[in-house]
Parts: C-alpha cells; structure tokens; sequence
C-alpha cells in the first residue's frame, strides 16, 4: 500500500510545502567542468549574479554543487571542492532568501557548507559513499536528498528494485543517525549507474518509489538520456528537459532539479493545471 508522504519537508529553519505546486531546485554548478555548464559560474561574482537570476525566474531552492558528478568525471578533493563553495555560500546567505542545498557526497564539506548556511544537503551517493553524511545531516537538523547511485552499470537489473534495496538500506542508516523521515527527499539518480532503458524506465515507473512514503525528486535536466532519444547537445536539450519533468509531475514529483527555471516554472504550472483537474 503506498503511503502518503510527509506534506512539508523540514529544511532546518524552513519548512518547504510539498505538493500540490511542484518545487523547482536551480541548479548552480560552481564548477569549471559541469557537463552543460561548466565554467559558467566558477567565479564567486557569476554565482552570486546566477544564483540571482535563478531567484528571480522563481527557484523554490538553490542546488549548488563544487564538484561535477557527471559520467567519467575527475573526482575532486575535499578542500578543493570547499575552495570553490565556501565564498559562493557565503555570499548566498548573506542575500539569497531562498534555502540552499549544496550537491555533495562529503560528509566534510556537507558540514562545512551547513554551517555556512545550507538548509539541505543533496547527496548523490544517498549515505552509501560517506559513513558520516547521516550523522552530520542529524547533528545539522538539515534536510537531505537521498539519490539513488550505482558503482557499477548492471543492465540486467530491475532498476526500481535495486532503488528501493538501495532505498531502504539509506533510511536505516537515517534512522540510525537520528534523520527524521520528514527531512528525507528521494530521487531516482537519472543518468548515474544506469543504462539508457534503465533510465527510460526509472522515469516512466517512479510512481512504484511512493511505497516508501517520502516525497521524490527528479533531476533530468538537459541529460544524455535526452540526447540518445533524439541527437542533441545539452544546450539543445530544453524540450526534453519538459517532456521528462512533465512524466515525473503527472506521477506527482515533488521537486524538479532543473537548470531553465522560468520555463520549467510554467511547464510545471500547465501539467499539475492538467493532472490536478477533476
Ligand atoms: N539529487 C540530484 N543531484 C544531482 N546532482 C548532479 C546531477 C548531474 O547534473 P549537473 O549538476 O547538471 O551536472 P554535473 O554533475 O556535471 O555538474 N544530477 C543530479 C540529480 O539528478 N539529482
């Protein structure tokens, strides 16, 4: 029997609303090597002047990464990825009034980065890369996106069965560390550890994740997913970005993770519109 999930995800001092409007996430990557914007805000005035802007096409959060996680990335040090975050958070808090997530699998720069003013960490390992997170999410009273990641590709698997496998041992950690359930978001992971139908049917079946009772998150923004359907590079990539946030509204996503808010804002308004109408 699916469960309903919480109604409000606590976010420290901020309480989100979750549903009926879908929550849009902008995502600043402060990176010089993200695959569809890299570079574009690696220097501490552009974030802070596209952290403005996302504001202003309406992002519900900002999702700030120091580290591009993308297929084949470099993976980059703890203190590295701090240098780029630190000034871009500190700015963020001193004018940025919407919560902040920052995009990290360290326990140590997810401490950092609360303590700096962070209301959520979004973990692309959902607990399984560092033994701390959990704890450091509890001690912080922060929220926290739990992704659903794979180290290694396995085409053979059902993928929403290993989700929810993965899933469950995620939240026993939470429950271990002390994490309540009302500041969990879960997310599908598109495009890590997946094949491409792996990915198609992650999106198209997201609704059998509801059995856990916790609201989801969807990142698919301007992904390869898109561009092995149809050739297209990730600037390219903007009507796939609405077509599979559409699916994931329809299936009652709570939040999106998206890179064009202001038109994401609308295509989310026209499909809850749709979905919601009797
Ligand atoms: N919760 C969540 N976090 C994520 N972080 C990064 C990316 C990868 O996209 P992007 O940040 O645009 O690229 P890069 O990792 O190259 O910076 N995707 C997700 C996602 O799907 N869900």
């Amino acid at each position: 029997m699916a469960q309903i999930p919480p109604r409000t995800l606590q976010a420290r001092d901020r309480a989100l609303p979750l549903g009926p409007r879908t929550l849009v996430m902008g995502i600043l990557n402060v990176t010089p090597d993200s695959f569809s914007d890299g570079g574009r805000s690696a220097r501490p005035d552009d974030a802070l002047a596209n952290a403005r802007r996302l504001v202003a096409e309406g992002a519900d959060i900002l999702d700030v990464g120091g580290e591009s996680t993308r297929p084949g990335h470099t993976p980059v040090p703890a203190e590295e990825e701090w240098a780029r975050l630190a000034p871009v958070l500190a700015a963020l808090a001193g004018e940025i009034i919407v919560p902040v997530s920052v995009d990290t699998y360290k326990a140590e720069v997810a401490e950092k980065a609360l303590k700096a003013g962070a209301h959520i960490v979004n973990d692309v390992w959902g607990f399984a890369h560092d033994p701390d997170m959990a704890r450091v999410v509890a001690d912080h009273d922060a929220a926290v996106v739990v992704m659903h990641n794979r180290a290694e590709v396995d085409g053979s698997l059902d993928i929403v069965a290993d989700m929810l496998a993965f899933f469950e041992s995620a939240l026993e950690k939470a429950e271990r560390a002390g994490v309540r359930r009302d500041k969990i978001v879960l997310d599908p992971g598109i495009g890590f550890g997946k094949t491409f139908p792996q990915n198609l049917s992650a999106i198209r079946r997201l609704g059998e994740l509801r059995v856990l009772g916790l609201p989801l998150l969807l990142g698919t923004s301007r992904k390869s997913l898109i561009g092995k359907v149809i050739e297209t590079t990730p600037a390219e990539r903007l009507p796939g970005t609405i077509a599979s946030n559409v699916i994931g509204i329809m299936a009652g996503v709570e939040i999106i993770r998206v890179h064009d808010v202001a038109a994401l804002i609308q295509a989310a308004r026209v499909a809850e519109a749709i979905r919601d109408a009797s």
